[in-house]
Protein backbone atom coordinates (compact mmCIF):
# COMPACT_ATOMS: atom_id res chain seq x y z
CA UNK A 1 0.00 0.00 0.00
CA UNK A 2 3.31 2.24 1.02
CA UNK A 3 5.10 0.95 -1.15
CA UNK A 4 6.37 4.85 -3.04
CA UNK A 5 7.39 4.94 0.85
CA UNK A 6 8.77 2.12 1.64
CA UNK A 7 11.14 1.79 -1.47
CA UNK A 8 11.82 5.77 -0.41
CA UNK A 9 12.91 4.80 2.95
CA UNK A 10 15.22 2.16 2.01
CA UNK A 11 17.32 4.13 -0.50
CA UNK A 12 16.76 6.87 2.19
CA UNK A 13 18.89 4.61 4.75
CA UNK A 14 21.87 3.36 2.24
CA UNK A 15 22.04 7.32 1.33
CA UNK A 16 22.19 8.69 4.50
CA UNK A 17 25.22 5.46 5.50
CA UNK A 18 27.24 6.43 2.55
CA UNK A 19 27.30 9.63 3.63
CA UNK A 20 30.32 9.36 5.57
CA UNK A 21 30.41 12.18 8.14
CA UNK A 22 27.97 11.18 10.50
CA UNK A 23 29.04 14.49 12.89
CA UNK A 24 29.57 13.96 16.62
CA UNK A 25 27.72 12.50 19.57
CA UNK A 26 27.04 14.70 22.53
CA UNK A 27 30.37 15.04 24.43
CA UNK A 28 29.31 16.48 27.67
CA UNK A 29 27.46 13.52 29.19
CA UNK A 30 29.66 10.37 29.08
CA UNK A 31 27.59 8.15 28.19
CA UNK A 32 25.94 9.46 25.07
CA UNK A 33 29.19 10.30 23.89
CA UNK A 34 30.32 6.84 24.17
CA UNK A 35 27.71 5.78 21.55
CA UNK A 36 29.05 4.66 17.82
CA UNK A 37 27.28 7.60 15.78
CA UNK A 38 27.34 5.42 12.76
CA UNK A 39 23.35 4.24 13.21
CA UNK A 40 20.16 5.30 11.89
CA UNK A 41 16.83 4.68 12.37
CA UNK A 42 13.25 6.13 10.92
CA UNK A 43 9.66 5.62 11.67
CA UNK A 44 7.06 7.02 9.85
CA UNK A 45 3.29 6.72 11.12
CA UNK A 46 1.13 7.59 8.67
CA UNK A 47 -2.69 8.55 8.81
CA UNK A 48 -4.10 5.61 7.28
CA UNK A 49 -2.62 3.90 10.57
CA UNK A 50 0.21 2.09 9.50
CA UNK A 51 4.18 2.66 10.38
CA UNK A 52 6.93 2.35 8.11
CA UNK A 53 10.57 1.85 8.76
CA UNK A 54 13.84 1.55 7.79
CA UNK A 55 17.59 1.33 9.63
CA UNK A 56 17.69 1.37 13.03
CA UNK A 57 13.99 2.09 13.84
CA UNK A 58 13.73 -0.72 16.23
CA UNK A 59 16.61 0.30 18.51
CA UNK A 60 16.40 2.56 21.52
CA UNK A 61 17.73 6.21 22.21
CA UNK A 62 18.07 8.97 24.50
CA UNK A 63 15.19 10.91 23.79
CA UNK A 64 16.25 13.94 25.58
CA UNK A 65 15.29 17.32 24.99
CA UNK A 66 12.08 15.86 22.77
CA UNK A 67 10.66 14.51 26.13
CA UNK A 68 10.00 18.84 26.59
CA UNK A 69 7.51 18.73 24.26
CA UNK A 70 5.62 15.83 26.20
CA UNK A 71 6.53 17.57 29.86
CA UNK A 72 4.79 20.95 28.06
CA UNK A 73 1.72 18.94 27.01
CA UNK A 74 1.63 17.78 30.70
CA UNK A 75 1.72 20.98 32.14
CA UNK A 76 -0.72 22.69 29.71
CA UNK A 77 -3.16 19.85 30.65
CA UNK A 78 -2.70 20.61 34.44
CA UNK A 79 -2.78 24.63 34.24
CA UNK A 80 -2.87 25.65 31.00
CA UNK A 81 -2.41 29.45 29.94
CA UNK A 82 -0.82 30.24 33.39
CA UNK A 83 1.89 28.59 32.43
CA UNK A 84 3.05 31.47 30.25
CA UNK A 85 3.52 33.76 32.74
CA UNK A 86 7.13 31.89 33.72
CA UNK A 87 7.91 30.57 30.19
CA UNK A 88 7.84 32.76 27.07
CA UNK A 89 7.54 31.50 23.52
CA UNK A 90 9.36 33.38 21.46
CA UNK A 91 12.70 31.48 20.00
CA UNK A 92 16.05 32.24 21.53
CA UNK A 93 18.48 32.70 18.46
CA UNK A 94 21.14 30.87 21.08
CA UNK A 95 22.17 27.68 22.16
CA UNK A 96 20.12 25.17 24.24
CA UNK A 97 22.14 25.63 27.32
CA UNK A 98 22.66 29.55 27.01
CA UNK A 99 22.86 31.41 30.42
CA UNK A 100 22.95 34.92 28.66
CA UNK A 101 19.33 35.55 27.78
CA UNK A 102 18.06 34.73 31.31
CA UNK A 103 20.40 37.64 32.60
CA UNK A 104 18.95 40.53 30.43
CA UNK A 105 14.99 39.02 30.77
CA UNK A 106 15.11 38.56 34.05
CA UNK A 107 14.53 34.57 35.13
CA UNK A 108 11.84 33.92 31.99
CA UNK A 109 13.33 31.77 29.70
CA UNK A 110 12.50 32.68 26.10
CA UNK A 111 10.35 29.05 25.44
CA UNK A 112 9.78 25.91 26.88
CA UNK A 113 12.10 23.60 24.68
CA UNK A 114 15.49 25.39 25.81
CA UNK A 115 16.88 24.20 28.74
CA UNK A 116 15.97 26.93 31.30
CA UNK A 117 12.35 26.88 30.03
CA UNK A 118 12.21 22.99 29.91
CA UNK A 119 13.58 23.20 33.55
CA UNK A 120 10.75 25.48 34.40
CA UNK A 121 8.05 23.53 32.83
CA UNK A 122 9.04 20.79 34.90
CA UNK A 123 9.39 22.82 38.12
CA UNK A 124 5.75 23.15 37.51
CA UNK A 125 5.12 19.49 37.15
CA UNK A 126 6.50 18.84 40.28
CA UNK A 127 5.13 21.29 42.30
CA UNK A 128 2.30 18.91 45.00
CA UNK A 129 4.59 16.11 43.87
CA UNK A 130 7.35 13.87 44.51
CA UNK A 131 10.13 13.66 41.85
CA UNK A 132 9.09 10.08 42.08
CA UNK A 133 5.46 11.05 41.03
CA UNK A 134 6.07 13.90 38.51
CA UNK A 135 8.37 11.46 36.56
CA UNK A 136 5.42 8.59 36.83
CA UNK A 137 3.69 11.45 35.55
CA UNK A 138 5.55 12.25 32.21
CA UNK A 139 6.55 8.84 31.15
CA UNK A 140 2.73 7.52 31.31
CA UNK A 141 1.76 10.37 29.16
CA UNK A 142 4.11 9.04 26.94
CA UNK A 143 3.52 5.99 27.07
CA UNK A 144 -0.35 6.72 26.81
CA UNK A 145 0.51 8.73 23.23
CA UNK A 146 2.52 5.92 22.23
CA UNK A 147 -0.12 3.32 23.16
CA UNK A 148 2.89 1.32 24.68
CA UNK A 149 3.84 0.52 28.21
CA UNK A 150 6.92 -0.55 27.08
CA UNK A 151 8.79 2.83 28.03
CA UNK A 152 11.17 3.70 30.40
CA UNK A 153 14.16 6.10 32.01
CA UNK A 154 17.63 5.15 31.10
CA UNK A 155 19.17 5.35 34.60
CA UNK A 156 22.72 5.37 33.44
CA UNK A 157 22.35 8.16 31.08
CA UNK A 158 20.64 10.20 33.86
CA UNK A 159 23.56 9.20 36.53
CA UNK A 160 25.84 10.35 33.68
CA UNK A 161 24.57 14.00 33.13
CA UNK A 162 24.03 14.15 37.05
CA UNK A 163 27.91 14.09 37.50
CA UNK A 164 28.47 16.32 34.82
CA UNK A 165 25.66 18.73 34.20
CA UNK A 166 26.80 22.09 35.96
CA UNK A 167 25.52 24.39 33.31
CA UNK A 168 21.99 22.82 33.89
CA UNK A 169 22.48 23.12 37.84
CA UNK A 170 23.96 26.71 36.72
CA UNK A 171 20.65 27.91 34.96
CA UNK A 172 18.13 26.03 37.49
CA UNK A 173 20.07 28.24 41.01
CA UNK A 174 19.56 31.10 38.45
CA UNK A 175 16.01 30.70 37.97
CA UNK A 176 15.55 29.86 42.18
CA UNK A 177 17.19 33.48 42.30
CA UNK A 178 15.14 35.00 39.96
CA UNK A 179 12.04 33.48 42.15
CA UNK A 180 11.00 31.93 38.82
CA UNK A 181 11.61 27.97 40.43
CA UNK A 182 9.20 27.06 43.02
CA UNK A 183 10.61 23.92 43.87
CA UNK A 184 14.76 23.45 45.38
CA UNK A 185 16.93 23.91 42.39
CA UNK A 186 18.02 20.32 43.14
CA UNK A 187 14.87 18.62 42.63
CA UNK A 188 13.43 20.41 40.13
CA UNK A 189 17.00 19.64 37.85
CA UNK A 190 16.73 15.89 39.20
CA UNK A 191 13.46 15.80 37.84
CA UNK A 192 14.38 17.44 34.63
CA UNK A 193 17.64 15.10 34.19
CA UNK A 194 15.54 12.42 34.73
CA UNK A 195 12.58 13.04 32.74
CA UNK A 196 15.31 13.88 29.32
CA UNK A 197 16.74 10.07 29.69
CA UNK A 198 13.56 8.47 28.55
CA UNK A 199 14.68 6.18 25.90
CA UNK A 200 12.50 5.15 23.41
CA UNK A 201 12.46 3.72 19.56
CA UNK A 202 11.81 5.40 16.55
CA UNK A 203 8.44 3.30 16.06
CA UNK A 204 7.33 4.20 19.65
CA UNK A 205 8.48 8.01 19.27
CA UNK A 206 6.40 7.85 15.73
CA UNK A 207 3.42 6.50 17.55
CA UNK A 208 3.48 9.05 20.18
CA UNK A 209 3.75 11.69 17.81
CA UNK A 210 0.53 11.21 16.18
CA UNK A 211 -1.55 13.22 18.68
CA UNK A 212 0.32 15.99 17.56
CA UNK A 213 -0.20 15.99 13.97
CA UNK A 214 -3.85 15.03 14.49
CA UNK A 215 -3.55 12.05 12.83
CA UNK A 216 -6.94 9.54 12.85
CA UNK A 217 -7.22 7.35 15.99
CA UNK A 218 -4.60 9.04 18.35
CA UNK A 219 -4.94 9.50 21.34
CA UNK A 220 -7.25 12.57 22.68
CA UNK A 221 -4.22 13.18 25.72
CA UNK A 222 -3.31 15.92 23.69
CA UNK A 223 -6.44 17.95 21.96
CA UNK A 224 -6.39 19.85 18.19
CA UNK A 225 -6.19 22.92 20.28
CA UNK A 226 -2.71 22.15 21.96
CA UNK A 227 -1.53 20.13 18.95
CA UNK A 228 -1.81 23.14 17.11
CA UNK A 229 0.65 25.05 19.67
CA UNK A 230 3.06 22.54 20.45
CA UNK A 231 3.67 22.45 16.48
CA UNK A 232 3.75 25.75 16.86
CA UNK A 233 6.64 25.90 19.25
CA UNK A 234 8.32 23.16 17.63
CA UNK A 235 8.50 25.00 14.25
CA UNK A 236 10.13 28.63 15.75
CA UNK A 237 11.86 26.56 18.73
CA UNK A 238 12.52 23.46 18.42
CA UNK A 239 15.91 23.07 17.10
CA UNK A 240 17.37 26.13 19.29
CA UNK A 241 19.40 28.89 17.22
CA UNK A 242 18.80 26.36 14.58
CA UNK A 243 15.47 26.17 13.95
CA UNK A 244 15.24 28.97 11.29
CA UNK A 245 18.17 26.76 9.37
CA UNK A 246 15.58 23.62 10.04
CA UNK A 247 12.07 25.69 8.77
CA UNK A 248 14.02 26.66 5.37
CA UNK A 249 15.54 22.92 4.92
CA UNK A 250 12.25 20.78 6.21
CA UNK A 251 9.17 23.51 6.46
CA UNK A 252 7.75 21.13 9.13
CA UNK A 253 7.63 21.69 12.86
CA UNK A 254 10.43 19.42 14.87
CA UNK A 255 11.93 18.83 17.88
CA UNK A 256 15.35 17.57 18.01
CA UNK A 257 17.37 16.13 21.10
CA UNK A 258 20.76 15.88 21.95
CA UNK A 259 20.76 12.18 22.10
CA UNK A 260 19.89 12.30 18.01
CA UNK A 261 16.72 11.78 17.72
CA UNK A 262 13.98 14.12 15.77
CA UNK A 263 10.34 14.13 16.16
CA UNK A 264 8.76 15.51 12.83
CA UNK A 265 5.30 16.43 12.21
CA UNK A 266 3.43 16.94 9.05
CA UNK A 267 0.19 18.22 10.14
CA UNK A 268 -2.39 15.98 9.40
CA UNK A 269 -0.42 13.64 6.97
CA UNK A 270 2.41 11.49 9.50
CA UNK A 271 4.54 11.35 12.88
CA UNK A 272 7.83 10.78 11.98
CA UNK A 273 10.73 9.73 14.44
CA UNK A 274 14.30 10.18 12.75
CA UNK A 275 17.53 9.00 15.01
CA UNK A 276 21.06 9.41 14.27
CA UNK A 277 23.39 10.23 17.36
CA UNK A 278 25.55 12.21 15.78
CA UNK A 279 25.08 16.21 16.06
CA UNK A 280 26.30 19.26 14.21
CA UNK A 281 27.27 22.61 15.39
CA UNK A 282 23.55 23.52 16.78
CA UNK A 283 23.60 20.20 19.16
CA UNK A 284 20.63 18.46 16.77
CA UNK A 285 21.29 15.49 14.91
CA UNK A 286 23.51 15.77 11.53
CA UNK A 287 21.89 12.89 9.60
CA UNK A 288 18.47 13.22 11.19
CA UNK A 289 18.08 17.04 9.65
CA UNK A 290 19.13 15.37 6.28
CA UNK A 291 16.88 12.64 6.32
CA UNK A 292 14.03 15.16 7.27
CA UNK A 293 15.28 17.51 4.36
CA UNK A 294 14.60 14.58 2.38
CA UNK A 295 11.72 12.87 3.42
CA UNK A 296 9.77 16.40 3.48
CA UNK A 297 10.98 17.14 -0.20
CA UNK A 298 10.30 13.65 -1.43
CA UNK A 299 6.50 13.55 -0.10
CA UNK A 300 5.71 16.89 -0.24
CA UNK A 301 5.20 17.49 2.53
CA UNK A 302 5.87 21.15 4.21
CA UNK A 303 3.53 22.69 5.94
CA UNK A 304 4.61 25.77 3.25
CA UNK A 305 3.64 24.32 0.16
CA UNK A 306 5.86 23.97 -2.70
CA UNK A 307 8.49 21.21 -2.60
N1 LIG B 1 19.34 19.55 23.62
C1 LIG B 1 19.13 18.60 24.48
O1 LIG B 1 18.68 17.52 24.15
C2 LIG B 1 19.57 18.89 25.88
C3 LIG B 1 19.06 17.89 26.90
C4 LIG B 1 20.08 17.56 27.94
N2 LIG B 1 19.49 16.69 28.92
C5 LIG B 1 20.59 18.83 28.60
O2 LIG B 1 19.93 19.33 29.43
O3 LIG B 1 21.61 19.33 28.28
Amino acid sequence: MNTDLEEFLTRLDGEIRAEGDWGKPADYIPELARIDPAQFGIAVALADGTIVTAGDAERRFSIQSISKVFSLACVLGRIGEQIWTRVGRESSGARFDSILLLEREQGRPRNPFINAGAIVTTDELLTGRSPKETLSEIVNFVRAAADDDDIHIDKTVARSETETGWRNAALANYLKSFGNLKNPPELALGTYIHQCAIEMTCVQLARAGRAIAGLPGATSIISPAKARRLNALMMLCGHYDGSGDFAFRVGLPGKSGVGGGILLIAPGRASVAIWSPGLNAYGNSKMATLAAEKLAQHMGWSVFGGR
